[in-house]
């Protein structure tokens, strides 16, 4: 059974690239069914609004909770998980990704900064798994790019989809290090050359050379990634003992 994405939001057109490439691929082989949905479809109002100002004063505007609820009771089903990336939420990270190419049926209600009234995702969780996701520490204006992001970290993991199936440990950050750098032809360009070790074709020297280089990197732009890596190092030898 494929898996079905659907997703509210107030800027449908936003939503577009999930039709293309990769995804689009999916889709038309039926690997994954899309649905967006225009959030604007269940205001009541004339003006069709779908904000108003926050109890409690301060700066923008919160969505309302009747016209988000009456969305949500339409697109969401029994086996639905509902996601809402907001960034306040819990970091999204390659392992949620794996859970959630699992799932059936996955929403994303896609809010602005302000929020949606907190009290939609409280009645959402008495029916369903609600997931506060945070794709990273920066300020969007809605959490439309976040699921394109989210979505596209899904749905290359569904089997298929690639021409190569991804398997968990060859995905970067499974033995817990970034990449190093890669090479192409030609050899020489630009008169920078590919380091030699990697033309040698002795592997065991080469695989020294990638681990070296992605100690190397990770330990300049990544030291918390080392962290982690040396207190799950620990741990192991602790059970070893
Ligand atoms: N900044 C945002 C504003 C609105 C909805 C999501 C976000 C978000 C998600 N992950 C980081 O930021």
């Amino acid at each position: 059974r494929p898996l079905r994405i659907d997703v509210v939001t107030i800027f449908p057109e936003y939503l577009e690239p999930l039709r293309a490439a990769l995804l689009g691929r999916a889709l038309d082989r039926g690997l994954l069914e899309l649905g967006v949905h225009d959030l604007r479809d269940w205001t009541h109002d004339v003006h069709r609004a779908v904000d108003d100002a926050p109890y409690g004063g301060g700066p923008g505007m919160v969505m309302k909770p009747q016209v988000w609820g009456d969305a949500l009771d339409d697109v969401c089903g029994e086996r639905t998980r509902l996601i809402v990336p907001t960034p306040a939420g819990r970091p999204f990270t390659q392992r949620l990704a794996h859970e959630y190419a699992e799932q059936e049926h996955l929403v994303f209600a896609c809010g602005r900064y302000e929020g949606i009234d907190q009290r939609v995702l409280t009645d959402a969780a008495r029916r369903m798994p609600v997931d506060e996701v945070s794709i990273g520490d920066y300020v969007l204006v809605g959490g439309e790019a976040a699921v394109l992001v989210i979505a596209e970290a899904v749905v290359r993991l569904l089997p298929g989809v690639l021409g190569n199936p991804v398997s968990a440990e060859q995905d970067s950050f499974s033995d817990g290090l970034l990449e190093g750098p890669s090479y192409t032809r030609p050899e020489v360009w630009r008169e920078l050359a590919v380091p030699s070790v990697l033309r040698s074709g002795n592997h065991a020297l080469i695989e020294r050379h990638r681990r070296d280089e992605a100690l190397a990197r990770t330990f300049h732009r990544r030291p918390d990634l080392l962290e982690r890596l040396a207190a799950d190092d620990l741990d192991a030898r602790d059970r070893a003992v």
